[in-house]
């Protein structure tokens, strides 16, 4: 597979393969199973899958740990046609983390032909000149082996057209478990030789902070989604267990900031005498709850930060 260049020196003895790490990440349209594979490369579920953006704009989705390789499966949000300073931004971290990461894994579902979605997508992978492109074609469990042939044919040929070609193209069942050991196979030996970047036994850095947050905030946006797209962030402002708690009877203390962009919205959020917000905190810590595994005591404030989504400043501040 590697194209290492011949050694200057004499071999003796067979030397070991080199130790390989470095950062992936998979890409695709919403729904073509990037979610489902990578949790099935890292063997534990660990990313929250969901198709809001902002359940996907944090980094680290997994990592794979293997004798002879790390690799970091990292996450971008999707591509979209900015509208906002947000989405402008979002599209800057897409192609940022794209620059970045030694290998992109382009996720196509194998059901489903190739729509004028992947090639938006397909035209900005072949932007970038240097990073290797993997093309994944999805849930093979789908399809019969002629479907299936045929989409690798036009998988090749969307490379060719836009005047690149895949490093490889791996047919793959996240849920069936098929070639998902291949995948990995095929993508260690695009990554860099390097010693392992992360500890042993560390399936994901994203902090629970950011998962707690996301799940504050999914409770939040439910039912009022039209009238508050994508007004709403959550910042957990603290979080530790509380002291002097009885042995065996632990509590978690988690304060956290549900920001909107007007005052207006501060109505919606938390509902006629506070019964939404009250609501939207009983489900979250629940589901936080089951999270963690810890009891919760969650205290949820709603503030106001102006226009954040146009503020670069506020953006910064909130995570962006
Ligand atoms: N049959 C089958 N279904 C799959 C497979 N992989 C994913 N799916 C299903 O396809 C749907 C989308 O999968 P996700 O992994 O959430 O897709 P995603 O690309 O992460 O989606 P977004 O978060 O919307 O970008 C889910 O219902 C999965 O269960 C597969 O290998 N086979």
């Amino acid at each position: 597979m590697s194209d290492r260049s011949p050694s200057p020196r004499p071999v003796t003895q067979a030397e070991p393969a080199p130790h390989r790490s470095g950062f992936a990440c998979f890409v695709g349209r919403p729904n073509a199973g990037k979610s489902t594979l990578t949790n099935a490369l890292v063997g534990t579920k660990v990313a929250i899958t969901s198709n809001r953006p902002q359940t996907t704009r944090h980094t680290v989705r997994g990592i794979v740990h293997r004798p002879d390789a790390q690799l970091v499966l990292v996450d971008t949000p999707g591509l979209h046609k900015p509208r906002t300073l947000l989405g402008e931004r979002l599209n800057d971290v897409v192609r940022t983390t794209w620059a970045e990461v030694d290998v992109i894994g382009f996720c196509l579902p194998a059901d489903q032909r190739i729509g004028p979605g992947d090639r938006y997508i397909a035209k900005e992978l072949a932007a970038m000149k240097r990073t290797p492109k993997v093309a994944v074609v999805t849930k093979t469990d789908l399809v019969d082996s002629r479907a299936l042939a045929e989409q690798l044919v036009s998988v090749d040929r969307l490379g060719r057209e836009l005047g690149f070609e895949w490093a490889e193209i791996v047919p793959v069942s996240a849920t069936a478990g098929d070639q998902v050991g291949l995948l990995a196979d095929l993508l260690v030996p695009l990554l860099p030789e390097g010693p392992p970047l992360y500890p042993d036994g560390d399936l994901t850095d994203e902090p629970e902070q950011v998962m707690v947050a996301e799940l504050i905030r999914e409770a939040a946006l439910e039912g009022v989604r039209d009238e508050l797209p994508h007004s709403i962030a959550v910042v957990v402002e603290e979080m530790g267990p509380r002291e002097g708690r009885p042995e065996g009877r632990p509590l978690l203390d988690i304060h956290a900031n549900v920001f909107i962009e007007r005052p207006s919205q501060k109505g919606i959020v938390i509902g006629p005498k506070g019964s939404r917000l009250k609501e939207v905190g009983t489900k979250s810590r629940k589901q936080i709850e089951a999270l963690l595994g810890t009891p919760v005591y969650l205290d949820l404030h709603v503030k106001v930060a102006k226009d954040w989504q146009r503020d670069p400043k506020q953006l910064r501040r909130l995570g962006f």
